[in-house]
């Protein structure tokens, strides 16, 4: 079964405890947190703090999305905040091997992230070093955009080298999803679907949940 992981990027930060209790309710697998630094990405979010913030708040593992330049100086601290998954930009990582391992290091699940415009081949070397591989359904940065139709491919492709290697990593799919992009991206191969505005935007969380999980 596919598993969903609400974005927290379209939660209302004011009552963050709150949004993220009813989401873990309404049935959602993981919480997705979205980390900006303004120069990876042009938007600036949240750190460690949050993360830290959040831990105690629920019981759902938490899924880090690093957005930002230089991610190696800040993993020992998501780590320490309680992050379950960290997952790291391949366009962000100088030494990618080596930034994997070291989050494994520190007893987190490592995922790597690739930009709509990046190609899977760039991975292919680490995929059996991996947990997750994160592939973007939009230009990371903002919340509330049109899912790019050109990534299913991509899905596709990744779906069948980890079934030529018999791997077990998750496939997570980020940005525009709601009930129909869900499906293509299901039938694809992803295993994880994260949905920011789809969720947190509906008036029944819940109902939300369910549609992506199961179709409408
Ligand atoms: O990482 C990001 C954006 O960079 C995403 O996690 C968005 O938060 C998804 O938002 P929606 O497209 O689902 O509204």
């Amino acid at each position: 079964m596919v598993k969903i992981a609400p974005s927290i990027l379209s939660a209302n930060f004011a009552k963050l405890g709150e949004e993220i209790k009813d989401v873990e309710e309404g049935g959602a697998d993981w919480i997705h947190i979205d980390v900006m630094d303004g120069h990876f990405v042009p938007n600036i979010t949240m750190g460690p703090l949050v993360v830290g913030a959040v831990r105690p708040v629920t019981k759902l593992p938490l899924d880090v999305h690093l957005m930002i330049e230089n991610p190696d100086q800040y993993l020992e601290a998501f780590a320490k905040a309680g992050a379950d998954t960290i997952s790291v930009h391949v366009e962000a990582c100088r030494h990618l091997h080596r930034t994997i391992q070291e989050i494994r290091s520190l007893g987190v699940n490592p995922g790597v992230v690739l930009n709509p415009a990046t190609p899977v081949e760039w991975i292919a070397p680490i995929l059996g070093d991996v947990g997750l591989v994160l592939l973007m359904t939009v230009n990371p940065g903002f919340g509330g955009q049109a899912f790019i139709e050109s990534v299913v491919p991509k899905i596709e492709k990744l779906h069948r080298l980890k079934k030529e290697q018999g791997l077990a990593f998750d496939i997570e799919v980020d940005g525009g999803i709601h009930p129909e992009t869900a499906q293509k991206c299901t039938q694809a191969g992803a295993t994880v679907l994260v949905a920011g505005s789809n969720i947190f935007k509906s008036k029944n969380r819940k109902k939300a949940i369910q549609a992506l999980k199961y179709g409408q």
